[in-house]
């Protein structure tokens, strides 16, 4: 079979799950990654022809598309802030919302002073995204990473060596820790922040693949991640350090009372490309 009548016949097949531009960009994306080629190749050489056995490749990607397995852990990677990152089911995949967050901090670290060093603490690090993305933006950052999953942590160790940077990972439960073991100039974090009250709102992609250690949050309690890393800070942020949260969108306003009863000042909360507020900052009194 010709590629591009199997283009036309996958796209259909993926029609129940996956609007046809989606279906599209999938296909896209496994033939860059299986076959190293592009859209424009296609579109030039008309005679393309593919073997017996990499159509049974693309059926084998297909039939798990069709139960919703998202793209990224089928090729098991993904592109953040422009980088390469492996990804597998103990990540969460980075969004493009949080690749928002760390272009926030960058720009507001980016002219620091270079021959001084700012240490920067990424809580929940996942695959690393953010850790990494920093790492490789701020050339005179010293950034650790944390996270509670093993899994996660190796995963986060094999971007690091990928992306060629030096990150210190940690693994350690936020919720148990009574002190941070240094001082940061930097804290961020992207926790855990679905209610099970939101599941509803969660595609079967998300909901059935990612890790629901990544996700979910007591609802009775759904800022008890905020308030143990804020806390922290009051005694492991140096002078002018700085905190950087995601956060859910249905509680910012929340989030701006729980900062502000903390002691927390220059609170500055800021909407994400699709106009919902995803993040806040703001520094220790001083
Ligand atoms: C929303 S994901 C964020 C992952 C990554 N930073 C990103 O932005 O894509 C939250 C992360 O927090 C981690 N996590 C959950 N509970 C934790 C805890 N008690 N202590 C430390 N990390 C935790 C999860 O394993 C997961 O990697």
């Amino acid at each position: 079979m010709k590629i591009k009548q199997y283009r036309t016949q996958f796209i259909k097949e993926l029609s129940p799950f996956y609007d046809a531009y989606e279906a599209e960009s999938f296909f896209y994306l496994i033939l860059e990654d299986k076959h190293q080629l592009r859209q424009i190749d296609l579109a030039l050489n008309h005679e393309l022809f593919f073997s017996e056995a990499d159509f049974v490749v693309w059926d084998s990607l297909l039939a798990q598309l069709k139960k919703e397995v998202p793209i990224q852990y089928l090729l098991g990677k993904t592109n953040f802030y422009g980088l390469d990152f492996e990804v597998n089911e103990n990540v969460l995949i980075p969004r493009p919302e949080t690749e928002e967050l760390v272009e926030w901090i960058i720009s507001e670290n980016a002219a620091s002073d270079r021959t001084k060093k700012i240490k920067i603490l990424d809580i929940g690090t996942g695959s690393g995204c953010i850790a990494i993305s920093l790492a490789k933006n701020l050339p005179n950052a010293e950034v650790y990473a944390m996270d509670v999953s093993k899994k996660a942590i190796e995963t986060a160790k094999r971007n690091a060596a990928k992306n060629d940077v030096d990150v210190t990972f940690i693994f350690q439960n936020i919720l148990e820790t009574e002190e941070l073991k240094c001082q940061f100039d930097i804290i961020v974090s992207n926790p855990p922040y679905v209610r099970n009250l939101e599941k509803q709102e969660i595609k079967k992609n998300v909901l059935d693949y990612e890790p629901h250690l990544a996700l979910f949050v007591d609802d009775n309690d759904a800022l008890i991640f905020y308030k143990k890393i804020a806390s922290l800070a009051h005694n492991n942020l140096l002078k002018n350090g700085q905190l950087y949260f995601e956060i859910n969108q249905y509680l910012g306003k929340e989030m701006i009372d729980l900062l502000g009863k903390m002691d927390f000042i220059n609170i500055d909360l800021r909407k994400d490309i699709y106009d919902n507020d995803r993040m806040i900052s703001c520094k220790v009194s001083i």
